[in-house]
C-alpha cells in the first residue's frame, strides 16, 4: 500500500507531514496491532520511522514511538494533548469522569483532592489492612500441577480491593458479581463493535457500569457517616488545605475508576513476575532467600525499602509487560512532535509495551534480566522516559506506591509459602487485545514449601 500523509503542514513551516497508510478498509491496522503489537511496531518503524499514522478502531491514529516522543507528549508543555477526548473514545461510557479522563484545571482540582487518599499515613493503613487478607487469600491455594497463577492473582487482587478500597466484607457471590462487572467494563474498551448489541462486549460494559454505580451509591451514605481506613472512606473525607472536597458523584466515579486502575494492572505485574520467576528459578530462589532473611512472615511499611532484589524484579516485569500497553491522547490544537505536524483533533498514542523493547535503549530486550536496573547498570537511565510503565507528567499513576506496596506484600508471603515452576520450553500465550493477560491463565506446578 502506498505511503500517504496524514495532513499537510502549514505553508511556510519547516514541519514534516506524518507518513503512514490507512491499512485495510474499515478496520485499518487494528487486528495487526492487537494480535502482535511487537511485530506491528517494528514493521512501522522500519517502513515509516518512529512517527506514523494508520486507521485503528475506525479512526486515524498517530503512533509516536520511543522515549523522546513520549517526553514531548507527557510533559505537554503547550497543553496540546488532552486525556479526556482520547480515553473517552475507548472507555468513556464505562469509566465516565474517572480522574484519568479529566484535563487541565479540572484534572488538577480533582488530583489535589485525591492525593490526600494516597499520602503516607493512608498508605500505611492500607498496607496494614492488606496483610491479613493476603494471608487468607493465599492460604486457600491448593498446590498442584496446572495451578492457574494468573486467575488466582486476579481473584486475590479483587478480594484485596474489596477489603482495602471498600472496607466491606462481601460474600463470594457478591464479590464475584462485582469482579465480573469490572472485567466486563474493562474489556468493553477495546470492543470492535462499538455500540450495544446484546451479548457483545460494549453492551456488557454498559450493563457493568450500571451495576457498579448502584453498588457504590448503596454503600456511600454509610461510608460518609462512619468513615474508616479504606480508600472509599479516604475519598469521602479527602479535603485540600483550601477546603476542596469531592461530591457523592465524584466519589462514585473515582471509586469505579480507581478500582479498575488498581486491579488489572497489579494482577498483570504479579503474573508477569510469576511467569519469569518460574522460568528463571535462580531468581525465584534469590527472592525467597531475601524474604526469609527479613525474618518476618508479613511485611511492614518500614520493610518496603529492604527488599531490593524484589524491587529489581518488579521493575523488569513492568518493562517486559507494561500493564497499560499504550497511552492515548487527542490534540486540542495544532502541534508538533519531533518535527512532525500533528493537526488539532488527532488521536495519538504512545506504545509503552513496545517502547520497552527498543534495542537502542534496552540491550537484549527479550531477556529477563532484572540486574539491568541495579545501581551498577541502571539501563533505565539511558533516557528519562525509556522506562515508563506508570506514565509521566500530570497524569502519572497516582497509585504507583500503592502498587509497589501491594506487589511486595503479596510476593513476600507467596515466596515464603510456595515454590512454582513451568515445564521446560513453556511460553505463555499473551493476549494483547485488551490489557495484557495470559490466555491460558498461566498454569504452573505449585508446591508447598
Ligand atoms: C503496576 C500497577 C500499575 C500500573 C502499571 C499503572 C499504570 C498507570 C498509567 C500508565 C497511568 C497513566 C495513564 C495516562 O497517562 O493516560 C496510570 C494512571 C492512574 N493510576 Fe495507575 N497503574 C498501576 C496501579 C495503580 C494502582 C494500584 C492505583 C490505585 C490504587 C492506580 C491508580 C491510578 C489513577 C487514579 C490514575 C490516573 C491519574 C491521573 O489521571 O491523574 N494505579 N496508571
Amino acid at each position: 500500500m502506498a505511503t500517504s500523509q496524514l495532513a499537510a503542514p502549514p505553508e511556510g513551516s519547516d514541519l514534516k507531514p506524518v507518513p503512514g497508510a490507512p491499512g485495510f478498509p474499515v478496520i485499518g491496522t487494528t487486528f495487526q496491532m492487537m494480535r502482535d503489537p511487537f511485530a506491528y511496531s517494528r514493521k512501522r518503524r522500519e517502513r515509516f520511522g518512529t512517527v506514523s499514522w494508520s486507521n485503528v478502531l475506525f479512526k486515524p491514529m498517530v503512533t509516536l514511538q520511543g522515549p523522546e516522543a513520549a517526553e514531548t507528549v507527557l510533559v505537554n508543555r503547550d497543553k496540546a494533548f488532552a486525556n479526556g477526548p482520547a480515553w473517552t473514545y475507548f472507555i468513556g461510557p464505562f469509566f465516565h469522569r474517572g480522574i484519568m479522563l479529566l484535563d487541565f484545571d479540572e484534572h488538577l482540582h480533582h488530583r489535589r483532592i485525591m492525593q490526600q487518599a494516597f499520602n503516607k499515613p493512608r498508605l500505611r493503613s492500607y498496607m496494614q489492612a492488606m496483610a491479613p487478607s493476603i494471608e487468607r487469600g493465599i492460604e486457600g491455594w491448593r498446590p498442584r500441577d496446572g495451578f492457574k497463577f494468573y486467575d488466582h492473582m486476579k481473584q486475590l487482587t479483587l478480594d484485596l480491593a474489596m477489603d482495602v478500597f471498600m472496607g466491606v466484607e462481601l460474600d463470594r457471590r457478591e464479590a464475584d458479581r462485582i469482579n465480573g462487572a469490572f472485567i466486563d467494563a474493562v474489556r468493553a474498551g477495546t470492543a470492535y463493535v462499538r455500540f450495544p448489541v446484546p451479548g457483545l462486549r460494549w453492551h456488557k460494559g454498559l450493563r457493568a457500569r450500571k451495576t457498579l454505580e448502584k453498588f457504590f451509591y448503596e454503600h456511600l451514605p454509610a461510608k460518609r457517616e462512619k468513615g474508616g481506613d479504606d480508600l472509599f472512606a479516604a475519598l469521602c473525607e479527602a479535603e485540600t488545605d483550601d477546603g476542596e472536597t469531592f461530591t457523592d458523584e465524584d466519589v462514585v466515579n473515582h471509586m469505579i475508576f480507581v478500582l479498575m486502575a488498581a486491579h488489572d494492572t497489579s494482577t498483570t505485574t504479579m503474573a508477569t513476575m510469576a511467569y519469569y520467576l518460574a522460568r528463571n528459578p535462580e531468581w525465584q530462589d534469590r527472592l525467597r532467600e531475601e524474604s526469609l532473611a527479613l525474618g518476618k512472615p508479613v511485611l511492614d511499611f518500614e520493610d518496603l525499602e529492604k527488599l531490593t532484589t524484589l524491587d529489581l524484579v518488579i521493575k523488569e516485569a513492568l518493562r517486559l509487560v507494561a500493564p497499560v500497553p499504550a497511552l492515548p491522547r487527542r490534540t486540542v490544537k495544532d502541534t508538533e512532535v519531533l518535527g512532525f505536524h500533528i493537526p488539532k483533533d488527532t488521536f495519538v498514542f504512545l506504545p509503552t509495551l513496545t517502547n520497552h523493547y527498543l534495542e537502542e535503549y534496552w540491550p537484549e530486550p527479550e531477556r529477563f534480566d532484572p540486574g539491568r536496573f541495579a545501581e551498577d547498570r541502571r539501563e533505565d537511565k539511558v533516557h528519562h522516559y525509556a522506562w515508563q510503565p506508570f506514565g509521566g507528567g500530570v497524569h502519572k499513576c497516582i497509585g504507583l506506591h500503592f502498587a509497589g506496596m501491594q506487589i511486595k506484600s503479596v510476593l513476600h508471603q507467596v515466596l515464603q509459602r510456595y515454590r512454582w515452576s513451568v515445564p521446560e520450553g513453556y511460553e505463555w500465550p499473551l493476549d494483547t487485545t485488551s490489557l495484557p493477560s495470559p490466555k491460558d491463565g498461566l498454569p504452573v506446578r505449585l508446591e508447598q514449601i
